[in-house]
């Protein structure tokens, strides 16, 4: 019997006014996978990722996280539920009057607020460091930081509560290439280190091919595939070939090819196990 998903949409529909974003739109998240979420600008993968974490209420449908109804839960259900996932926003979405360290606390705050503050700062400095940062960025305010160390001091925040599920919102956008694997590189290791679950909203198509077991593809308001990019490519949607098989796609698909020690191996090994 399989596991049952940690994510789970069924028949979603939001709107805004008259604009409808989706409609019947149905994906699942498996345990422990990387799941990327693609679609041309404004489709709604933002807003969806937005419906999953309660923020956004529905027209209808249901959408269950950890086996916990998410749509229509009540404060005390979504606050209880919220310990198990972290977010990391679209540019950071860092408090620019709060240090990094004081950023990253401030969730564990919320939900432990009896924490010493030594305690608090010990917890503080190792998800600095196992973010990738150096110690010294713990005491620097999001305006002294680089874009880079930005995404890493909003990751920090994002793993504060040891989350079960991660998402991330365009993680590597504005990032330099190198910058942008170095990420990618984190959220693997992160993944395989501490057995998170990720929903990865992105434009990137090395990121794609670098770390993602899956890719869910958003066109026409809903889900119109999800697979290995494998699978993706062997459909003949065309919004599909012309992102995977464009001149872009085939790029990133190369330079999997030729630095086959990077994450490419592992979304094809594991697509073949
Ligand atoms: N709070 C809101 N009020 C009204 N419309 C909204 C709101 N949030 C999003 N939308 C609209 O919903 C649509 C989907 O937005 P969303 O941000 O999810 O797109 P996206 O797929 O993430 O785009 P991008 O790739 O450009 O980030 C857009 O047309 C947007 O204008």
């Amino acid at each position: 019997m399989s596991a049952p998903p940690v994510i789970s949409v069924r028949g979603l529909r939001t709107a805004f006014g008259p604009q409808v974003v989706h409609d019947q739109l149905d994906l699942e998240v498996r345990r422990g996978e990387i799941l990327g979420v693609v679609g041309g600008s404004g489709t709604g993968k933002s807003v969806l990722m937005r419906s999953i974490i309660g923020l956004q209420q529905p027209e209808a449908g249901e959408v269950e996280v950890l086996g916990v109804p998410v749509t229509g839960a009540g404060d005390d259900a979504l606050l209880d539920i919220r310990k198990r996932w972290g977010v990391l926003f679209q540019g950071g979405a860092l408090f620019s009057t709060l240090t990094v360290a004081e950023n990253i606390q401030l969730p564990i705050r919320e939900f432990y607020p009896g924490l010493s503050p030594q305690l608090l700062d010990e917890i503080a400095a190792y998800k600095i460091v196992m973010s990738g940062l150096s110690p010294e960025a713990g005491p620097k305010y999001p305006a002294e930081l680089s874009g880079g160390m930005k995404k890493r001091a909003g990751l920090a925040r994002a793993l504060a509560l040891d989350p079960e599920l991660l998402f991330l919102d365009e993680p590597t956008a504005g990032l330099d290439p190198i910058g942008a694997a170095r990420f990618d590189e984190l959220t693997l290791s992160l993944r395989d280190t501490l057995g998170l679950t990720v929903f990865l909203i992105t434009h990137d198509l090395d990121t794609l091919y670098a770390i993602c077991d899956r890719v869910a593809v958003l066109a026409d308001r809903h889900v119109i595939a999800v697979g290995t990019i494998d699978q993706l490519l062997a459909m003949d949607h065309p919004w599909i070939q012309e992102y995977f098989n464009g001149p872009r796609g085939r790029q990133a698909a190369a330079a999997v090819t030729a630095h086959p020690a990077g994450g490419g191996d592992h979304v094809r090994d594991k697509d073949k196990g």
